[in-house]
């Protein structure tokens, strides 16, 4: 049978009493309650000790208890005062009594026959009587000087002087339970000591001065049962949903993306349309497809030149052979401020900041657009956006970047894509990857950039873009079926919410 060193000492330091408490057996072994107890119960299993548990009522002494041990109970206190004059009134007692003693002792006083009460020149008078000045211990005050030694006494005991109801009422005890834990050693343990058992130290932790020294060789290392039940443990950790587009991010950083970064959800329509060759009449741009900001209304526009090649772009085509999109451009409707509705302004701003060419750039953009909240929308939600630039780039590439991310940050086997339309790309595609369990889902849509918009931001070379919606992706990673849910605080999700990747 293997005992580990605790069980061993605990059996050992019990054969020698045979029946002990608990509390005891800890003092004797010299470990601390959890250890000692841990061995009991491993003892127990393997049929050496028994443990014999009983509970018991108990009373238990309060603070006020303690107080009143001391200075003695209140109507003692007034008794004492009513002794040594005969006669008080009741502002005399608050020399003895504590203000929310002074209330109940006038009953306390009567109940006792102690003083008799009546009314003088408005004021109340206690005069003390025969049972007053002969007074001595009651049922109670013993019950007291019990406690106050004690401190926890069985109920039996102290029901036998007076009603726990009563110490309760006037706060000097309470009532309790205590659990009384006995140990005791069975027949095979008895003979399993008289075989005599070895007692070797047992090393728990191995240490660097273990394996420098080469006592690691000596030691006996404790045995840990790795399947027994334990407490479930929850540490801190990041909200699943963030951890997952931290990875996504730390990904993106290792394939050779540059991430743009924004330190607002706020952004004007020129830089989330305009710089984008979204015309201003284009639907998308109505109230119903995005959100407005009420307070401040308008933001600033950006340096006025490149302001007057987006305007060109936009009216006539600018210098790029396109005949635009023939309207009168508005700067005041430009200058509107709204919560990003895609992350597509980043790539705006970042092409009008200057871009290394060849160069790949990315972010990973909160982005709102009114909907209908249901298990599969949101009004917020988030996009990865990026662009790749290059003199070189073409359709191809375009499509052969957005497979290997649908494959890579999206854990997809198959890619579809589908023609679509943008302004700001030609030719445009949606693409779809398939999931195992989801079937074809909608990841976003890409394109090449069309030059009515990278000309006007000062860029020469091809660029190819994607703006793809992580949300359903998350859920399928974090195995949730309510998109709600990335956003819950729902303890127990936060809690057990698997770890992606
Ligand atoms: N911004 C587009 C996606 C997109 C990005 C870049 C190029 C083409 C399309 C959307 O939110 O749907």
């Amino acid at each position: 049978m293997e005992l580990s060193y605790q069980e061993k000492l605990t059996l050992i330091k019990l054969s020698e009493t045979k029946k002990v408490k608990f509390e005891e057996l800890v003092e004797k072994t010299g470990l601390d309650q959890v250890a000692v107890m841990r061995s009991v119960l491993g003892l127990q299993a393997k049929g050496l000790a028994k443990l014999h548990e009983r509970s018991e009522k108990v009373v238990k002494i309060t603070e006020t208890g303690k107080e009143y041990a001391q200075i003695s109970l209140p109507e003692w206190r007034a008794l004492k005062l009513l002794r040594e004059r005969g006669k008080v009134t009741l502002d005399d007692l608050k020399d003895v009594l504590g203000e929310d003693e002074l209330k109940p002792i006038v009953g306390l006083l009567r109940k006792e026959g102690w003083a008799t009460v009546r009314k003088e020149d408005g004021k109340l008078v206690l005069e003390i009587t025969d049972n007053g000045r002969e007074a001595g211990e009651r049922p109670i005050d013993r019950a007291l000087k019990i406690l106050a030694e004690k401190e926890t006494v069985s109920l039996s005991e102290i029901e036998g002087l007076v009603s726990v109801k009563e110490l309760k009422r006037r706060k000097i005890a309470e009532e309790d339970t205590v659990t009384e834990r006995e140990v005791e050693i069975t027949p095979a343990g008895e003979e399993l000591v008289s075989k005599g058992l070895e007692l070797k130290r047992e090393v728990s932790l191995l240490t660097p001065e273990l394996i420098k020294s080469g006592k690691w060789k000596e030691v006996e290392f404790r045995k840990f049962d790795i399947k027994a039940p334990v407490k479930r443990f929850y540490p801190g950790k990041k909200q699943p949903y963030r951890a997952f587009l931290d990875k996504i991010r730390r990904r993106l950083i290792e394939m050779g993306f540059i991430e743009m970064v924004s330190e607002s959800m706020i952004e004007t329509q020129f830089w989330n349309f305009d710089a984008l060759f979204q015309p201003q009449n284009h639907p998308a741009r109505e109230w119903t497809d995005t959100y407005q900001l009420k307070y401040p209304k308008s933001g600033h526009l950006p340096a006025e030149e490149l302001v007057a090649r987006v305007k060109a772009a936009h009216e006539h085509g600018g210098d790029t052979g396109s005949r635009g999109w023939g309207y009168v451009w508005s700067p005041e409707r430009a200058m509107l401020l709204m919560p990003r509705a895609h992350g597509t302004a980043l790539d705006a701003r970042q092409l009008a900041k200057g871009v290394e060419i060849p160069g790949k750039y990315f972010t990973i953009q909160r982005v709102f657009r009114p909907d209908v909240l249901d298990r599969t929308h949101l009004i917020e939600f988030n996009q990865i956006d990026g662009f790749v630039v290059g003199e070189e780039l073409n359709f191809r590439h375009l499509l052969g970047i957005l497979k290997r991310f649908a494959v890579e940050i999206a854990g997809a086997k198959k890619v579809k894509f589908l023609p679509d339309y943008y302004p700001f790309t030609e030719p445009s595609v949606q693409m779809s990857a398939y999931h195992p369990e989801l079937g074809w889902v909608e990841f976003g849509g890409a394109g090449i950039f069309r030059e009515e918009m990278t000309k006007a931001l000062g860029i020469d070379a091809p660029v190819i873009a994607w703006g793809i919606g992580i949300d359903r992706l998350a859920m399928f990673k974090l195995g949730i079926d309510d998109i709600r849910y990335l956003f819950s605080y729902d303890l127990r999700w936060l809690r057990e919410a698997r770890l992606v990747w």
